[in-house]
Order: structure tokens, then sequence, then C-alpha cells
């Protein structure tokens, strides 16, 4: 299959401090398949996600080539890069709030999106919502487009966050541990969205986590970073069996260790593997 997205030696640095925070990462993307990152806090996970998408803070400068499609983004102007957020890349970070204005309800950042990238007016933008809300198991979709962020739990953020993609069909979905901050069982409802969403839209996704049952379900392929370096990158098969590296091989058994214990305390029951 063709790389959908190639990084080539992409390296982020803090121009204040001076502290270079990655270093030279080099990954690529297949055309509809899922890669996984994964790596322990402060490995630059999100900085990459960011800086895909181009959205690092004003003091954090980037350079190399993000190739979309074979359309290297590094030439786009921020006008340009602005089109393609949303429509074609879509950012899903790990707190459903912070995508939403906190002083609006949520339904007028939905229209705004909808507008913007197809022209659509009000009514024509909630019929579409209303019917992808369904979709993720949102019942009262317009009911739900009237309330304020704080008002709704993070699950239903994450949700509708899906379902606004499942209307926007992105050519590639970047998820910054979507699930983090979610309760068990609301995590495991929106990976089941996640999974559907992959196969509906067909698209290319990173998935960015912590959880490496999830990772193991979800991704085709995984790449391992620690302190802004990217130590492994390999089929999700590979990395949990025949990992090459000692650091991935740590993070694979300490995720067996955790699930031998789930499994005692739960009396034989461990997490689902796929
Ligand atoms: N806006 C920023 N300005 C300067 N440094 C930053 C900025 N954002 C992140 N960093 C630094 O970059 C490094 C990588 O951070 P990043 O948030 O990408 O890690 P992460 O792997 O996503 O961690 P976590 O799993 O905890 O989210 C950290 O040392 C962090 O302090």
């Amino acid at each position: 299959m063709p790389n959908f997205l190639e990084v080539n030696h992409l390296k982020v640095w803090d121009k204040s401090s001076g502290e270079v925070i990655l270093h030279d990462s080099s990954f690529k993307v297949n055309a509809e398949s899922c890669l996984a990152v994964v790596g322990e806090s402060g490995s630059g996970k999100s900085v990459t996600c960011r800086a895909i998408m181009r959205l690092n803070k004003p003091w954090v400068s980037q350079s190399g080539e993000i190739l979309l499609h074979g359309e290297n983004l590094s030439f786009l102007s921020d006008k340009e890069m602005r089109q393609k957020r949303g429509k074609t890349m879509y950012l899903i970070m790990q707190h459903g709030m912070s995508a939403f204005d906190p002083s609006t309800v949520v339904g007028v950042h939905l229209y705004e999106t909808l507008k913007q990238h197809f022209g659509w007016n009000k009514h024509e933008a909630a019929g579409h919502m209303s019917i992808a809300m369904k979709s993720v198991m949102l019942k009262e979709p317009m009911e739900i487009m009237n309330k304020y962020p704080h008002q709704l739990s993070g699950g239903m953020l994450q949700r509708i966050m899906i379902a606004l993609a499942l209307v926007l069909e992105p050519d590639l979905i970047i998820a910054d541990e979507p699930t983090t901050a979610l309760d068990t069982i609301s995590q495991y409802e929106v990976l089941e969205q996640f999974l559907q969403l992959r196969e509906r839209l067909g698209c290319s996704m990173i998935f960015v986590s912590h959880d490496l049952g999830m990772v193991r379900k979800l991704a085709d392929e995984v790449l391992v970073m620690k302190n802004g370096v990217i130590v492994e990158q390999g089929s999700t098969e590979s990395i949990f069996t025949a990992a090459k590296h000692e650091y991935t091989r740590y993070l694979v058994s300490t995720k067996q260790t955790l699930n031998d214990h789930f499994k005692s305390v739960m009396g034989g029951q461990g997490v689902a593997k796929r």
C-alpha cells in the first residue's frame, strides 16, 4: 500500500530555551492503516502529533518534511494549513473539553466547523450531525448540541468529536490519548467507536496511547518513543511478540505483568486481546 503520510527528519525545539524536544523523527503511515505511538510520559508523542498538524506553541519551532499525499505541508501558509485541519487532517485530543469553546453550546462549534468546510447552514449541519451522533450512540442529539461542554461527560465529548469526524470524513485522524481521561467503561465504548470509525471511513490514523491493550486491538503498526527519539517501529504483531529494542520489551512486559495481575484480581478475566 502507498505511504499516505511521510515524516522525514522532523526536529522540534523550544526556541526560548534551545531545548531539543524531537531530535530526528522519520516514519510513515500507510493508506488506510493505523499507526499507534507509545512511550513514557514526556517522550514527545503529543509534540509529534501537534507538529504534523502544525499546532505547537509559537515558541516551539520545527524543521523537516511532512508529506501528506506527497504534498509537503511545510510549504503551506497558515491559512492553507487551517483549511487542511478538520477536513483533511483531524485531531482528537485527550480532553474533549479542549476542543470546544467553554462559553458556547457545543452545537455552535459544530455548525461553524461544518459551515467552514461544506458551506452548510445551521439546519443542514444539524441534520448531518444528528445522524452521525445517533450512530455513535448519542441519543437526543439536538438536546446535546444545546448543552455547554461542561454539562457533558468526557466520554460524550469524545463521541461528539468522533461523530464530527464521521461527517467531515478526514483522510487522516490523529487521536492523542483520546481515552486516557475517561473511566474504564467509557474507554471501552470510545475504543469501539474508534474501531468503527476506521472501518467506516477507511482513513489513516495515528493513535497515541498508554494502553497497550488498546493499541494491540486497533493498530497495524506501532512506533515506540523515548526521550524525543523513535526507538523502534514495526508491525503490531512484531512489537508485541518479537520486539528488537530493550525499551520496547520493557514496555510490553510491564503491560503483561499488569494484565496478569488484573487477571488474578478479576478471577481469570484478563484484558481482551485481538
Ligand atoms: N509547548 C511546549 N514548550 C516547550 N516544551 C514543551 C512544550 N510541550 C511539550 N514540551 C516538552 O516536550 C517534551 C515532550 O512532551 P510531550 O507532551 O510531547 O510528551 P508525551 O510523550 O506526549 O507525554 P504524555 O504521555 O505525558 O502526554 C516534554 O519534555 C515537554 O516538557
